[in-house]
């Protein structure tokens, strides 16, 4: 008792501290951090007590400040939300395609117009600069409505047989789903899981990663304001425990994860024992092949962002840039030129380009990777280092400069690994069939890319690759309505697409008979 007033009290403390120190601009962000963040039956609510479960820390990757004590939910916890959702799809999958979707369109209007407030929120939680978490939000905003309006358009079809029979297919939800996010996009995960899965009729449970918390909880919120019933959408917090009691809570029909490999792999096991659907969004060691007949300055800047936006935490990341010998320099002395005026500092300020890493482990992690890097003949020609920036405040936070290695070869460590940092391997090669032949050479297949104006050889590329995304001549956009998922060890289904709505739903035949039952009996 004496705990939690104390906790109330410091929280409140550190939120204003927070809100004077991190938000430029009045953001109402910081009360965001005070309220309950589990979300059930349409209201935040805390865990229940029975389960005596671990806290966890809500750490500021900007300023490396505890924002608060963070309860994790236990299995009476998930029983309940469980329970509570498998309630509400009664209703919910009943009611009209139409209707489902007017509810989430009315959401991403509701999401455009507290942009500022959700994208400030997700610089709090990540530490990413503004820009992109405005960009983020924006593209949510984007997928709710495009589920919203695609929810309508998916229904079965309708068969013509002999004699006047007739089958048709109807699409049906799959039930509860429950979904667990990583922490790099946490409310795009959020909505990218939700959105399609309501639009089919689906209830969820959704924890988001417990470095990340604040935002999936503001969505739940706002489907509220847009007439989601109560329990359709619930929120629990919680770290890996919670994980595995969600993904293995009989009561769930359909897992949808997105995280590293390891972690998906044991989800699928866990899903295995009931033979639970399963969408893994998983790691990555994608492919961007640079040949000497490209724009030159579209290819930099096509590296660049398939490296270091989010402080280099994307999934999709082309992280091993193949650039044809003969262009090499040139391309490294433009690439260095334009990385060096790229501003690393207070996410929270409008011209910052790099903001905070996630934390002080994943920092440590990027930085080990550079330094095996080195040891395995590896050189930095740029970045790599901490910075701690001139503001005080901001001192405690895990600010590192984009890295550029040069020399690299395919065995390195840092080649092969995902490391999930800003973090360039340039490597060099003479053929289109060599290089493409090394870029498949991984047990990941989430993205790849191809600079180059022969537009044959593009496409000729853009088909040998074994990949799920393939960007020619550019790299890490995601337009809504374009599916977005892994081949390989990178994933099983897409998400951001028409077809992710089949994920989230399952067909039923229907066979009618029109005619006396011929039978031999
Ligand atoms: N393919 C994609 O769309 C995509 C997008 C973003 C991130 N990622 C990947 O995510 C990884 C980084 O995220 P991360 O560090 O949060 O990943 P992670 O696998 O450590 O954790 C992801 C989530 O799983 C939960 N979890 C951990 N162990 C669990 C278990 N045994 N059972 C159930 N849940 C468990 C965590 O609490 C967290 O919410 C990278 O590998 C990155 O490539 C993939």
């Amino acid at each position: 008792m004496h705990y939690q007033i104390f906790f109330k009290m410091k929280t409140k403390y550190v939120c204003t501290l927070l809100s004077k120190r991190l938000m430029s601009s009045v953001s109402p962000s910081a009360t965001q951090v005070q309220q309950p963040l589990n979300y059930v039956r349409g209201q935040r609510v805390d865990p229940s007590n029975q389960d005596k479960n671990e806290r966890f820390s809500l750490i500021s990757p900007a300023t490396g400040e505890v924002i608060r004590e963070v309860q994790s939910s236990g299995g009476n916890d998930i029983d309940q939300a469980v329970d509570i959702s498998r309630k509400a799809l009664k209703s919910w999958s009943q009611i009209s395609a139409f209707e489902r979707g007017k509810v989430l369109r009315k959401a991403a209007e509701i999401i455009r117009g507290r942009s500022e407030e959700l994208a400030r929120t997700e610089v709090l939680d990540t530490g990413k600069p503004i820009w992109e978490a405005r960009y983020d939000i924006q593209g949510c905003a984007d997928t709710i409505e495009y589920y919203g309006g695609l929810a309508v358009s998916h229904n079965g079809d309708f068969m013509k047989l002999d004699n006047g029979c007739f089958a048709y297919t109807v699409r049906e939800p799959l039930g509860v789903v429950g979904g667990i996010g990583a922490w790099n996009y946490p409310f795009q995960m959020a909505s990218w899981k939700s959105s399609p899965a309501l639009a089919c009729g689906n209830t969820m449970v959704f924890k988001p990663s417990p470095l990340t918390p604040l935002t999936a909880v503001m969505l739940a919120e706002i489907y509220k304001e847009a007439g989601l019933p109560d329990g359709c959408f619930n929120v629990i917090q919680g770290e890996t425990t919670t994980g595995q009691l969600l993904s293995s809570h009989s009561g769930i029909d359909k897992m949808t994860f997105t995280g590293s490999v390891p972690t998906g792999s044991k989800i699928m096991e866990a899903c295995a024992k009931d033979i639970k659907h399963v969408t893994l969004e998983l790691g990555g060691k994608s492919p961007l092949i640079i040949f000497s007949d490209c724009q030159i300055d579209n290819a930099v800047k096509g590296a660049m962002l398939a490296n270091f936006s989010n402080q280099g935490q994307v999934c999709s990341n082309g992280t091993r840039v193949f650039v044809e010998r003969k262009i090499v320099d040139v391309f490294l002395e433009k690439l260095i030129a334009r990385t060096k005026a790229m501003v690393i500092g207070n996410p929270n300020d409008e011209n910052t380009t790099v903001g905070a890493s996630i934390n002080k482990q994943q920092a440590e992690i990027v930085l080990s990777y550079i330094k095996g890097a080195k040891q395995e003949g590896a050189n930095v020609v740029y970045g790599g280092e901490r910075i701690i920036p001139q503001d005080v405040s901001l001192k405690n936070g895990y600010y590192l400069s984009p890295c550029i290695l040069s020399d690299c070869s395919d065995d390195m460590t840092v080649v092969k690994e995902e490391v999930f940092g800003a973090v360039m391997s340039v490597l060099t090669f003479d053929t289109e069939e060599e290089a493409v032949k090394r870029a498949n050479n991984s047990e990941f297949g989430l993205a790849g890319g191809v600079f180059t104006r022969d537009l044959t050889r593009a496409h000729r590329v853009a088909g040998n690759m074994e990949v799920g995304s393939l960007y020619i001549n550019n790299y890490n956009v995601y337009p809504v309505g374009v599916p977005f998922g892994g081949y390989k060890k990178s994933g099983l289904g897409r998400e951001n697409g028409a077809d992710t709505l089949d994920y989230y739903s399952q067909i039923k035949s229907v066979y009618v008979e029109m005619n006396d039952v011929d039978c031999p009996y």
